[in-house]
């Protein structure tokens, strides 16, 4: 069954859980550690989705690619966020995993794929296949581990080197912060974190997802910078292509998680001001 543009929309539009709802810019985790520094929307973007424009363009979409070192908790914390659970087995991923997260962002539809990689060396080459075409990229390390913070330069390199053209966000996240029990082991690396970051030119982050701490904070402001970008993009012309429904090949419309229907523009994101 083919749905037009406007049957889809309309499905999308309707199915977007509470809290992912966004009606404000929400805060980096350190207002020091981002080169995202904007506290909202830019006004052009939102000039444009009051004005309806962006209803005509189509369903927007972000693509963004989860990177790290091996185990270092990019699975659990996908997991975490797309499905609130946290397994404390490991198991590998083999190549990649696939998650379409829906939003609402300024009441605007959005799409968030999220491509979880393997960080296994022998899985790599089918990981990398995957990097083309993203938005937004997410290089991850286990705070535990201070040789996979050593190995994020390198990771951000091969994701970078796939998307020659592109300008994508970069967030640097810190996993498994429940294991550091004392604040000031802690704070020794995320001083040496913020450093990368600023290296990588990346925002930082630090999360549980044992616990559940800050993961869906990070997500919420993945998805608002990638919205923000997105539509940017495209009142620039430049990112048409983006503007429709892309799928990757083999992915279907019906494997995209349909959240239960909510009551629309009942923000749990609640604005500072
Ligand atoms: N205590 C704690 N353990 C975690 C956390 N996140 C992940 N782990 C554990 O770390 C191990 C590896 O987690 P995964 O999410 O599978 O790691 P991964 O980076 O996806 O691994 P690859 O797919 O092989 O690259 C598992 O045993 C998890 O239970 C966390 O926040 N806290």
């Amino acid at each position: 069954m083919l749905l037009s543009r406007s049957s889809v929309y309309t499905m999308l539009q309707n199915s977007a859980a509470k809290d992912r709802i966004i009606n404000c810019l929400p805060p980096p985790f350190i207002r020091q550690a981002t080169p995202y520094t904007g506290d909202d929307f830019d006004e052009k973007v939102k000039n444009a989705v009051n004005s309806g424009r962006m209803i005509e363009t189509g369903i927007k979409l972000s693509k963004l690619i989860v990177l790290g070192d091996v185990a270092t908790g990019k699975t659990c914390l996908v997991n975490r966020f797309c499905h609130r659970v946290f397994d404390s087995n490991y198991k590998a991923t083999i190549g990649v995993d696939f998650e379409v997260e829906r939003f609402d962002v300024l009441g605007v539809p959005f799409n968030l794929q999220i491509w979880d990689t393997a960080g296994q060396e022998r899985f790599k080459c089918i990981a990398a296949s995957y990097y083309r075409g993203t938005h937004a990229i997410m290089i991850v390390f286990d705070v535990t581990n201070i040789v996979s913070l050593a190995h994020c330069a390198q990771w951000l390199e091969e994701a970078r080197d796939a998307n020659p053209d592109t300008n994508p966000i970069i967030f640097l996240v810190a996993t498994k912060r429940d294991l550091l029990h004392t604040s000031s082991s802690y704070s020794q690396i995320e001083s040496e974190a913020r450093r990368v970051a600023t290296n990588l030119g990346a925002e930082y982050w630090a999360v549980s997802s044992k616990t559940g701490d800050c993961v869906e904070e990070l997500f919420i402001r993945v998805a608002a910078l990638s919205f923000n970008r997105a539509v940017h993009r495209e009142l620039q012309g430049a990112g048409k292509r983006h503007s429709r429904i892309s799928l990757p090949k083999g992915i279907k419309l019906g494997i995209w998680k349909t959240w239960t229907t909510v009551e629309k523009n009942t923000c749990s994101h609640q604005c500072k001001k």
